[in-house]
């Protein structure tokens, strides 16, 4: 099997080449998926972090057209914040609201990651997806830090509008959970799935 990763992410590119443990022979190839992100009416933030994992992994299978045997992650990372999904800022402005709403409380990120693979018997594709939650608490955030932090332009393309990797971890009080998980792709259940079908 070929191992794709349909993410756009650079820290997911990273984070999965982690899984080799410094091995040569562990290498994949990207593909960049392109699906709706829309959520649906009613949808609760575990279902929608779930499906849109598996979209991707499904979404980037199609464009693995030229490829044998193709076994295709995606992954999808949401912050939930009292049952609201606060996805990427749309702009400045929303990033400095989703911010204030952090400021001082505890929020769940949820990322899910999903594997598309043809399951031998009847060379049918089978999606596997698993689901992790973490717990994130951040310390109080003075108006100066928040604009000081959105001018850095780090919150940009991050769920909840922060990068616990980067600025962003001058946030964090304590974190209960997956830190690969909160960065975008939980190593432990990738290095599960990716055990499930030989491909480590
Ligand atoms: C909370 C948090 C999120 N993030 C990132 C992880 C994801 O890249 C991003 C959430 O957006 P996603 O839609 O999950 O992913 P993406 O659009 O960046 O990449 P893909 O092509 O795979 O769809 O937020 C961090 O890097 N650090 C953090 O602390």
């Amino acid at each position: 099997m070929d191992l794709v990763l349909a993410s756009t992410s650079p820290r997911r590119k990273e984070l999965l080449a982690h899984l080799g443990l410094g091995r040569p022979e562990f290498c994949f190839t990207q593909v960049a998926p392109d699906i709706d992100e829309t959520v649906q009416q009613g949808e609760a933030p575990r279902d929608y972090v779930r499906r849109l994992a598996a979209e991707k992994a499904q979404a980037g299978l199609a464009l693995c057209a030229d490829m044998s045997q193709p076994a295709v992650l995606g992954s999808d990372t949401i912050v939930v914040l009292e049952n609201q999904i606060l996805g990427k800022p749309l702009d400045v402005a929303d990033a400095k609201r989703t911010l204030s709403e952090l400021s001082g409380r505890t929020h769940t990120v949820m990322t899910a990651v999903a594997l598309t693979y043809q399951a031998d018997a009847d060379l049918s594709f089978k999606t596997s997806v698993r689901l992790v939650e973490t717990q994130v608490r951040f310390c109080a955030l003075s108006a100066a830090d928040i604009d000081a932090y959105v001018a850095s332009k780090e919150p940009m393309d991050k769920a909840g509008s922060y990068g616990i990797q980067g600025l962003g971890g001058c946030f964090v009080a304590a974190i209960e959970g997956s830190y690969s998980g909160v960065v975008g792709l939980p190593l432990v259940e990738t290095r599960e799935l990716l055990a499930e079908v030989g491909l480590i």
